[in-house]
């Protein structure tokens, strides 16, 4: 904090009365020169604390918008897990941090231990959330516009013109079909190795056609929202009636449509019952206007057959790793904003990189410009691409799911 000034002498009048009048006069003189100067400086310190006030002013606008935004941004969800005198103890999901935070009084009397609550940025508490609408937000990715296009994509030119035509056509052009006199595909199933642009793929079909696109991942389903699966299910088809025209994009379906005999949870009821929604979602589908329905999985071996029968996932689109001109252009698509040296060869690097998923050559591309970054330069050469491909593959060797000779999978 800025110091105030301090304040100038006051100047005195000393008069002897022994003092002629003359010396009287001079002292007088003087005595007002020195009031004069006192004035001055007083005068200058008013002015300076004016424009300081201003200053602050400035500031404590600054700080109230700023104040505003925060309380109009995102905020965190978390659960309540003791309340005493008007304070709770909270723990935010996703991270488990445990804080103490005051109550606003009028939630006092309507909280309780274990309701889930939306926080902001200082853990005060906002709201408290039903159960359904926090599961809801917490089991789907909603992106209204993604913003990948097809021409993000690197190598799978087939497989983008198959989609396009299974989803694309219908949604923009339904009376050719009608014409025809032929039914659109109901659902497509995109399968293939981990990181290969599957999701890349139901995004721009989204982006293209303008539709939401609603994103549920099976894996999470079953591990996250045990006994809540059907319920879901049920909703995200609800939510893309809402939403329409929309794109649903179920991840990982081989989680909730796995084969009796191969899946862990077999046994398990819950699953069972959240795959029987999903198929009688789909069997109702064609009422359902302009809502179209993509899969993907890793596991094309493990999936129930049921999933595939006509009226539900009866598009098959193999999506695979990309071959030496498919890794060339995703390191092209993936350096496109990056200060390349003139040294950088694709045509080498698609040939150094065999058995690497587009995933993987995205990360190649990122690595190289963190390597540049190292060494303090704003080019990036083609031994830092080498040096990223090594570290990849480094990184990679101990670990059986992303190493390149990964094949868990059959079709
Ligand atoms: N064909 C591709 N062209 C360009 N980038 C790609 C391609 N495939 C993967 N990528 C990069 O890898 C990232 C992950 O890809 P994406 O999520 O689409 O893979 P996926 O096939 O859905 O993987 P998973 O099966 O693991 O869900 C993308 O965000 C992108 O950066």
């Amino acid at each position: 904090m800025a110091h105030s000034p301090s304040l100038p002498d006051r100047p005195r009048l000393d008069l002897d009365p022994d003092m002629s009048d003359t010396e009287r006069l001079e002292a007088l003189r003087e005595h007002f020169a020195e009031i004069l100067q006192v004035h001055d400086e007083l005068t200058e310190q008013l002015d300076s604390a004016g424009s300081r006030r201003d200053e602050l002013r400035t500031e404590a606008d600054r700080l109230e918008r700023e104040n505003e935004a925060l309380k109009t941004s995102s905020l965190y969800i978390a659960t309540v897990e003791e309340l005493s005198d008007g304070e709770a103890i909270v723990k935010q999901h996703g991270n488990n941090q445990e804080v103490l935070t005051e109550l606003p009084p009028s939630m006092e009397e309507d909280l309780t231990a274990g309701d889930r609550v939306a926080v902001n940025d200082s853990f005060g508490i906002q709201t408290i959330l039903d159960g359904e609408t926090d599961a809801r937000a917490q089991a789907m990715e909603v992106d209204e516009s993604p913003d990948v296009t097809y021409g993000d994509i690197g190598g799978i030119d087939e497989q983008i013109r198959e989609v396009r035509e299974a989803v694309e056509e219908p949604l923009i052009n339904p009376e050719k079909f009608r014409e025809a006199g032929i039914e659109p595909p109901s659902g497509v199933l995109l399968y293939g190795p981990p990181g290969t642009g599957k999701t890349m793929l139901a995004k721009a079909v989204a982006n293209e056609t303008d539709a939401t696109f609603i994103k549920m991942a099976g894996s999470e389903l079953v591990r996250k929202f045990i006994g809540e699966g059907s319920r879901l299910v049920r909703d995200l088809f609800e939510l893309a009636t809402e939403r329409e025209p929309a794109i649903i994009f179920i991840d990982e379906i081989d989680a909730i449509a796995a084969k009796r005999t191969e899946s862990k949870t077999s046994g398990d009821a819950e699953v069972q019952r959240t795959m029987m929604q999903l198929l009688s979602e789909m069997d109702g589908f064609e009422a359902r206007g302009e809502v179209r329905i993509i899969a993907a999985t890793n596991r094309f071996d493990m999936l129930d057959r049921a999933i595939l029968r006509p009226g539900r996932f009866d598009r098959l689109i193999e999506v695979p790793e990309p071959d030496f001109d498919g890794r060339e252009q995703i390191l092209r698509i993936h350096t496109r904003g990056m200060n390349l040296a003139d040294d950088v060869d694709f045509t080498e690097l698609a040939g150094e990189t065999e058995g690497h998923s587009g995933a993987e050559m995205a990360s190649i591309a990122t690595e190289a410009g963190m390597f540049a970054i190292r060494e303090d330069r704003t080019d990036v050469r083609m031994s830092d691409f080498e040096a990223a491909i090594e570290k990849l593959e480094e990184d990679s060797a101990g670990d059986p799911i992303t190493s390149p000779g990964y094949v868990d999978y059959a079709y």
